[in-house]
């Protein structure tokens, strides 16, 4: 029998601890009997799309990095060409996690676009990436909140020790990373294209009582 796994995506400031919480949920997932196939968004180094952004953000390509509907179309194209790749992961595994997914175009364009989650890109992010690529709907959102100045300073420690986690032109955009949080903050509250569960990131996550609530929900 095909499995539909459940997709479930973590989204959160740049220096949240993404990652760090994909790995401990896979690792509390599995525990469980469960498997796990994981993602994250941009796709560098797989997709074209994908490293014309990180061009963009890393090495200045001003013109195109400061497109905020061109560099949302670059980012909604990367997952559009991996859509079939998620369809295939639901078929075999118990949950699929994604390192970032349409949300975080949508709540970085409207933060830099100084709009809120009600503003007019938020409504094109989910026309473009859900009615006309047809990219599938989550099961449910993990948001990892912690301060901007906390995901700040970890990004740049994480900078420091790890080599090619240069930090890129968003992450540096201190305002950027304040409205950025405030817009993520109202798309969990509206349940903006799923369902959101909203974690404290720096009290840190109880990551065995949140793999019991995806696989009971
Ligand atoms: N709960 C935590 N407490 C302290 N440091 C953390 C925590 N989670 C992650 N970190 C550290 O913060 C940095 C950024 O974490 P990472 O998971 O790479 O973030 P993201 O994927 O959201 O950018 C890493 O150096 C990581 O070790
Ligand atoms: C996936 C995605 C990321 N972003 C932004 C968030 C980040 O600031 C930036 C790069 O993604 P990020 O996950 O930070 O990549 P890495 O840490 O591996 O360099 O792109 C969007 O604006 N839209 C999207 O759809």
């Amino acid at each position: 029998m095909t499995r539909v796994g459940r997709l479930v995506v973590i989204e959160g400031l740049d220096g949240a601890g993404k990652r760090t919480l994909a790995d401990g949920l896979t690792a509390a997932l599995g525990a469980k009997g469960a498997s796990v196939a994981s993602l994250a968004f941009p796709r560098y180094g797989k997709s074209v799309h994908a490293d014309l952004v990180r061009e963009a953000l890393h090495r200045g390509h001003g013109d195109l990095a400061d497109s905020v509907y061109g560099m949302a179309v670059l980012y909604a194209l990367d997952r559009s060409g991996a859509a079939d790749d998620i369809r295939a992961l639901r078929d075999t595994h118990d949950v699929v996690l994604l390192d970032r997914y349409v949300a975080s175009n949508a709540a970085y364009a409207a933060a830099r676009l100084r709009q809120d989650a009600t503003g007019d890109v938020v409504k094109w992010v989910y026309e473009l990436e859900v009615d006309r690529f047809g990219l599938p709907r989550p099961d449910a959102h993990l948001l990892l909140r912690v301060a901007p100045a906390v995901a700040a300073e970890r990004a740049e420690r994480r900078a420091v020790t790890e080599t090619g986690r240069e930090r890129d032109a968003f992450e540096t955009d201190d305002g950027l990373q304040r409205r950025c949080a405030a817009v993520y903050d109202e798309l969990a509250a509206a349940g903006w294209l799923a369902p959101w569960h909203v974690l404290d990131g720096v009290a840190g996550v109880d990551h065995e009582a949140l793999a019991t609530t995806l696989l009971g929900q």
